[in-house]
């Protein structure tokens, strides 16, 4: 635990539950929405969009800005490439990584391994299905299962490797948890609070309705980065939480 984070007055909250998706598309208009915000109320997420164009510098700056940062590069590829990856995302100093489960034992496995030799490694997560998923989705890539069943294979198939949680929707936390005990972790996208836009999520939940159904952390975008108020829509979150 970040000790300034402790010591700040107005602490909200000491573990933040609402990791803020910075999915921007350049570092100049993620660096102004950042400045509204207080890492005591919400850690952030850098994904592909962003990483692709502001790169570890910009994830280095936010981790100087006392931010927990969530790396959500979902790698998936042979053993030895995943492994040195999530080392190359260690020394950044991120608090949590990401990789795909259905990359496979072996390859969990090898990015696990690759960790160890870290004093503070981040947390290291597998994505199950993509909540944008649904079963018509995966019939079409040979999978004729209920979402569910899926992610329930695949985040077994990440315990068992030796991770630390999964992504998944908050539909299937309950499930999770029941099945994989209170501390493994689930991070859960998919998150909208009643009556906002769903976009191209399927899989979704109220914020309130996913921390109730076990979920540890709640990934939000745009209900938040493209409210006419941001600090609003992320106080109101926290709020009902
Ligand atoms: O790994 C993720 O973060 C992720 C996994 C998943 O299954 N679904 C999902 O939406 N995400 C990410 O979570 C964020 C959701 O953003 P909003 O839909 O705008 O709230 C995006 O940055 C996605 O890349």
């Amino acid at each position: 635990m970040n000790w300034k984070k402790i010591m700040t007055e107005n602490t909200l909250n000491n573990d933040p539950k609402v990791l803020i998706a910075l999915d921007f598309p350049d570092s100049i208009s993620a660096l102004e929405f950042v400045a509204q915000l207080n890492p005591n109320e919400c850690r952030l997420k850098v994904g592909k969009e962003l990483f692709a164009v502001a790169g570890p510098e910009f994830v280095k700056q936010l981790i100087r800005q006392q931010f927990d940062v969530f790396l959500d590069l979902k790698y998936h590829d042979i053993p030895n490439t995943v492994a040195k990856a999530v080392q190359a995302a260690a020394r950044m100093g991120v608090w949590m990584v990401n990789v795909h489960a259905s990359g496979g034992s072996k390859m969990m496995e090898a990015a696990k391994q690759a960790l160890a030799e870290f004093e503070q490694p981040p947390l290291l997560i597998a994505v199950t299905v993509l909540t944008s998923m649904q079963r018509e989705d995966l019939a079409e890539i040979g999978l004729d299962v209920e979402p569910q069943e899926h992610v329930l294979r695949l985040a077994k198939l990440t315990k068992q490797s030796g991770l630390d949680g999964v992504v998944c929707s908050a539909q299937e936390t309950a499930m999770l948890r029941t099945e994989l005990g209170p501390d493994f972790c689930l991070v859960t996208p998919g998150i909208r609070p009643a009556g906002a836009d769903v976009n191209d999520q399927k899989r979704i939940m109220t914020p309130a309705d996913a921390i109730k159904s076990g979920s540890s952390y709640l990934v939000i975008g745009r209900p938040i980065t493209q409210a006419a108020d941001p600090v609003a829509a992320l106080k109101a979150i926290n709020a009902s939480i």
